[in-house]
């Protein structure tokens, strides 16, 4: 560079903005004029960086405004979404949707699986469950990410193949028959193998993981519905079964799919690497135990066997039944129809379940509501005296299902923390939003359960508290519009096992609370898990303590006794 160029610089520089910077030239050394001329290319790459810096910052401000969020050139939003995936993602969710009024787009890469509309507003969510349901179905990036592991079962599947299962298993879900099985195998497991682990624990003093235990109840219960088999996971020891570990391994790694671009994880599956190859053998392992459990059940229904006969689970079910073309179905739908029930009935209401007695424990006055109701309604007995009231009893189906105030403060801790927090649906055409929202054909719609139990809006200004009465009048629990509380779904789709799960949570909720109190283990670090299903990251450690049975007795004095 020449002194010529030099100067110009020097006087473009010293004369305007820089004019503030300390500049020293000296003709006469030549090394100093090379530093100096690289001193003035930084100044200039600095105001280049200075001014793309206070264009992004003044761009970002702006689309924040626009969107809720910061939307980078190329990144999109994903940044900010990092912020949310290093803290809590439901909870970022949460506040997006609340300073755009229930509705945001979400914008990523171009390239990427990540653009889609979130929303938490129920007039959308009557719009995309009720209203316009076949614009919605589940759609094909969903049915391809999670195929390998649930075939085209219930969950993954839309229009004829769901509505096949969707109306057999509705007829066998109300019928005389199932719900005597469903009560019966949670009666066995509460009292036989539930209660005898609590108690375990309570005479060694020992803390134990509640949502461990709940989850192994729900495992073996659902499996028994199911299958009609009970794999054994809840027992003295809390054994490790191969089944239950293929099913947690195949359905965590099919939810890392969902945070995977399809390219890379379709040529992870092709190559058997990594998550893939982990996913591909447990789905050994679920297949093997369901093909195993098939084959018997066909030997048994060959047979005619008498056992066979009174058997009412789904498997067995959909064997005696017949397809469209008059043939029996296949072993593969049979296994995809119960992995998929399994899937549905494993988890929800174990988690539920954790959140609630975490919740009831920041909440002594809702324990002590709960108690009160379980003794007045055993207090209705007459062939029962008040003295016989202790670690024996055992809850009758009608007076579980009388347990209003105990649906309410489930419904509450639903509410506050839904088993599925997030859910999706592909629009299949061009469509708006009853709020203005534009959807084009194969956008993704990302409705955000958890979100929606936390407006305003919604739920009122005291939405924050824990409020098992915000469920009732005059004392008898009422529902809210799933279109408001979406923990269960909503029009066609409403979830098929509703009245069961609360039934198996009222159940095993009352008979624990009826018998011990449950502390949380102090500074037991309690969190959501990214999942399709909201585990507690940490479990839920907690002690147990008998319940005092002068406790029991007081409330007992409060009713009338026969
Ligand atoms: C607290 C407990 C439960 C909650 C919060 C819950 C929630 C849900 C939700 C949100 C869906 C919609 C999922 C989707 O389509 O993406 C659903 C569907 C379903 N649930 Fe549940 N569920 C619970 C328990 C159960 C249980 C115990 C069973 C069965 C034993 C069950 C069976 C089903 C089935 C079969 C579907 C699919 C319905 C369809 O697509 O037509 N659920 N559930």
């Amino acid at each position: 560079m020449t002194n010529t160029t030099l100067q110009y610089y020097t006087s473009k520089h010293t004369n305007t903005m820089h004019s503030h910077i300390p500049f020293h030239y000296n003709a006469m050394t030549k090394p100093r004029t090379l530093n100096l001329t690289f001193f003035m290319q930084d100044i200039q790459i600095f105001e280049i960086f200075l001014a793309v810096l206070v264009f992004l910052l003044i761009h970002s401000l702006r689309q924040k405004r626009l969107h809720g969020l910061v939307v980078w050139p190329v990144l999109g939003m994903v940044p900010s979404l990092v912020t949310g995936l290093r803290t809590n993602l439901y909870e970022w969710i949460t506040e997006a949707l609340k300073r755009q009024n229930g509705t945001f787009r979400f914008k990523g890469p171009c390239f990427s699986n990540l653009n889609c509309i979130v929303t938490a507003d129920p007039r959308n969510m009557e719009h995309l469950l009720k209203t316009k349901f076949p614009l919605f179905p589940k759609g094909g990036y969903f049915r391809n990410t999670v195929r390998d592991l649930l075939g085209d079962g219930i969950f993954n599947a839309d229009d004829d193949t769901w509505q096949k299962q969707r109306k057999i298993a509705s007829i066998e879900f109300h019928s005389t028959k199932f719900r005597q099985l469903t009560t019966e195998s949670l009666f066995e497991l509460v009292h036989y193998r539930l209660l005898p682990v609590l108690e375990a624990s309570v005479k060694k003093s020992v803390a134990i993981d509640l949502q461990d235990i709940l989850l192994r109840l729900t495992f073996d219960n659902v499996c028994m519905i199911a299958f009609g088999v009970d794999p054994g996971c809840l027992r003295l020891g809390l054994p490790k079964i191969p089944f239950a570990k293929a099913f947690e391994d195949a359905t965590e790694a099919t939810v890392f799919r969902f945070v995977t671009p399809t390219c890379v994880w379709k040529a992870m599956r092709l190559l058997n690497l990594g998550v893939e190859r982990k996913l591909k053998k447990s789905i050994k392992g679920v297949d093997e135990f369901a093909e195993n459990v098939i084959r018997t059940r066909k030997k048994e229904l060959s047979l005619q066997c008498e056992d066979t006969k009174n058997r009412s689970d789904l498997l067995t079910v959909f064997m005696r039944l017949k397809d469209e073309n008059g043939r029996p179905y296949s072993d593969k739908f049979l296994r995809d129809i119960c992995v998929n029930f399994i899937l549905a009935g494993r988890d929800t209401s174990s988690v539920a379940l954790s959140w609630f007695f975490w919740l009831l424990e920041q909440n002594p006055e809702v324990e002590e509501n709960i108690l009160a109701e379980i003794c007045m309604l055993v207090s209705q007995r007459n062939d029962i005296k008040r003295e016989e009231f202790d670690n024996s009893l055992r809850f009758r189906p009608e007076e579980i299902k009388k347990m209003d105030y105990l649906h309410a403060a489930l419904s509450e801790a639903l509410r506050l923390y839904p088993s599925v927090p997030v859910d999706h649906k592909e629009v299949v055409k061009d469509d708006t939003f009853p709020d203005g929202t534009v959807l084009k054909k194969g956008t993704k719609v990302i409705y955000a359960i958890y979100a929606m139990g936390r407006m305003e809006s919604i739920w009122g200004k005291d939405w924050k508290e824990f409020k098992p009465e915000r469920w009732l009048r005059d004392g008898r629990f009422m529902s809210e519009s799933a279109y408001k509380f979406t923990a269960f779904n909503g029009g066609p789709r409403l979830c098929l096992g509703k009245d069961f799960a609360y039934y198996q949570m009222k159940y095993a909720a009352a008979s624990i609370i009826f018998r011990y109190r449950v502390k949380v283990v102090e500074n037991h670090p309690v969190e959501p898990k990214l999942a399709l299903t909201m585990y507690m990251k940490h479990g839920l450690k907690v002690n147990l303590y008998r319940r005092d049975v002068a406790q029991i007795h007081r409330h007992l004095g409060r009713v009338q006794i026969n």
